[in-house]
């Protein structure tokens, strides 16, 4: 299969700030491409996993106004790796103070996986401030997503992998892996903790592409990256992504019903697994083009995504 569209050349961010969000937490925003363009929010995954210099590349720098932020508790933002006062609805409000830090009244909002979750969130509560949405490897945070992907289902595919993820949790705590690991991930030993926030993170990176990259798994061994990563991932997941009910953002997407948007899902993602995307379009309607990749897996980096994430960035560039 050919994807002829790859990524924009990288940049650099021209301008960047911190701003304080609540008494504890405090934000780090990068703007990048073109001050004068159309502004577009791009929402990162994890959560707990921080944005990437490589995340402004899916954008035509001539274009867009391109705004990013680490969510509390991760990359640039402090206190590093702090689950207190960080949950989904204070992220909504972050982007919002974001927003009208800048003097944006509305924009296009970019995110995949957990910054797919983010992107609903935020458009279900302000979809007055959203021009378009552009969604990769739809994220709801349902039970069945979770036990999916952390408890049995993708360990059905990557059973190597899964064994190397079940090493921290003795047999007799496996029957609920999710909390085996809030005990160690939010404990007093600093050893257990690290083992498994890498053993979690590992087993993030080993299935988040058709092709298992061990490039990308090292990044499971990268000792502060995985900490904020799986603390802030655990920590959201133990709370059922603070939703009033289970399903919140696919029974709510009605809301989304006149706001444009693509959203890109990989046939193989297992980490979100694409009924997710499907359950969306169904409630989101004609105004949502999902776009299936039929030979990628999770990953922003995979070819198919990147081409029909750039496409889908084009397309909403003169809006
Ligand atoms: C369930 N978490 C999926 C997610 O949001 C995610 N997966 N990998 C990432 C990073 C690219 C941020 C590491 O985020």
């Amino acid at each position: 299969l050919s994807y002829p569209r790859g990524l924009y050349p990288p940049i650099e961010a021209y301008k960047t700030q911190r701003l304080k969000v609540s008494d504890i937490h405090e934000i780090y925003i990068e703007e990048s491409g073109n001050p004068n363009g159309k502004p577009v929010i791009v929402l990162h995954g994890g959560p707990g996993g921080g944005s990437e210099p490589m995340y402004r590349q899916y954008f035509d720098p001539t274009a867009y106004r391109i705004i990013q932020f680490d969510q509390r508790g991760c990359g640039k933002s402090t206190p590093f790796a702090c689950l207190e006062d960080n949950n989904t609805w204070a992220l909504v409000e972050d982007t919002e103070k974001i927003r009208v830090l800048l003097g944006i009244d509305n924009w296009v909002v970019f995110g995949g996986s957990w910054g797919s979750t983010l992107s609903l969130a935020y458009a279900e509560t302000h979809p007055s401030r959203v021009k378009a949405l552009i969604l990769r490897g739809i994220f709801t945070l349902r039970r069945e997503e979770l036990i999916f992907f952390y408890q049995t289902g993708a360990s059905f595919l990557f059973a190597d992998y899964f064994d190397e993820y079940l090493k921290p949790i003795p047999p007799a705590e496996r029957g609920d892996i999710i909390s085996a690991y809030h005990r160690r991930l939010t404990g007093t030993d600093e050893k257990i903790k690290q083992e498994a926030a890498n053993a979690w993170t590992t087993w993030e990176m080993a299935t988040s592409r058709l092709m298992v990259d061990k490039h990308k798994i090292a990044r499971g061994e990268d000792p502060m990256f995985a900490l904020a990563f799986a603390r802030i991932e655990n920590h959201y997941f133990v709370n059922a992504g603070f939703f009033r009910e289970d399903g919140q953002l696919i029974n709510d997407a009605h809301i989304l019903k006149n706001i444009p948007g693509v959203i890109v899902q990989g046939r193989y993602d297992v980490v979100c697994p694409m009924k997710s995307a499907w359950d969306l379009k169904k409630v989101w309607g004609d105004n949502a083009d999902l776009v299936i990749i039929p030979d990628s897996g999770h990953s922003c980096s995979e070819n198919g995504i990147i081409h029909a994430l750039v496409e889908a960035c084009d397309k909403y560039k003169d809006l």
